[in-house]
């Protein structure tokens, strides 16, 4: 069984300062997909095809203006949504810090209601910083300071932490050096292997990593219709 299905799916762009026949064009549509478990699913298309769009539909993050997306073989409006988004964790090319260190960054997720059963774990953390060769000190640092590639990988290993069954990885390794990126590939495969149910969908502007680190491909392509 898929992990994720998208059935005859489609979203539109809104485009308001084009008269009301114009304004709305479809993106993608009759888009169907499986994701399936184990899978790297590579999401390929130029840019502003909807790539990200797709990955926020995904996510429930973004409306489709068709279609369905289902999840364990339910649509997503079945889903308690905090717990469905526990499970599929959607990574965005500038992830969002708050105020305050790395660590209270990474700890501000179990303050959720969906994650109260969970704890903190330091040593987790330590290794996986210790993965992309961060030095614990790194947990002391002010997230806002942050660069745009450790602001990246903070934003890994907040996921990471979580052992979701899903990850949406948009361009997540954009602002990193090769060296850490392999590093951040390795972490996903080793999630990956971890439970043979997990899968993960990679949007990436470099064609090597798609190739790379993806066993399956979805193309998008203009709608023309
Ligand atoms: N919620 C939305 N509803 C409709 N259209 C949107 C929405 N969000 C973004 N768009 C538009 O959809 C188009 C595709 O954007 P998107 O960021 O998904 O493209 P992309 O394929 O990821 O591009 P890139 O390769 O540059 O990252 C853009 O023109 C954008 O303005």
């Amino acid at each position: 069984m898929a992990i994720i299905e998208g059935i005859k799916i489609g979203c539109q762009k809104i485009q308001p300062s084009l008269s009301s026949e114009e304004a709305a064009r479809w993106l993608w549509r009759d888009l169907s997909f499986n994701l399936e478990p184990g899978i790297q699913l590579g999401l390929v298309g130029a840019t502003g095809t909807g790539k990200s769009l797709l990955l926020r539909a995904i996510a429930c993050l973004d409306p489709l203006d068709e279609g369905e997306i289902r999840y364990l073989d339910r649509p997503l409006s079945a889903w308690n949504l905090p717990l469905y988004r526990s499970q599929v964790i959607y990574l965005h090319q500038r992830p969002i810090m708050f105020e305050g260190s790395v660590e209270a960054n990474l700890k501000a997720v179990y303050q959720l209601a969906i994650n109260s059963h969970r704890r903190y774990d330091p040593h987790q953390v330590r290794d996986l910083l210790e993965t992309f060769d961060r030095h614990p000190d790194f947990l002391y640092q002010p997230a806002t300071n942050l660069s745009g590639g450790e602001s990246q990988l903070v934003a890994i290993i907040r996921a990471l932490q979580l052992e979701p069954m899903v990850l949406l990885l948009d361009e997540c390794t954009a602002s990193l050096d090769p060296e850490t990126t392999h590093k951040v590939e390795e972490a996903i495969a080793f999630w990956l292997s971890a439970n043979p149910q997990r899968a993960c969908i990679w949007t990436s502007h470099d064609p090597q990593q798609i190739q790379r680190v993806t066993n399956q491909q979805l193309i998008l392509s203009p709608y023309v219709g």
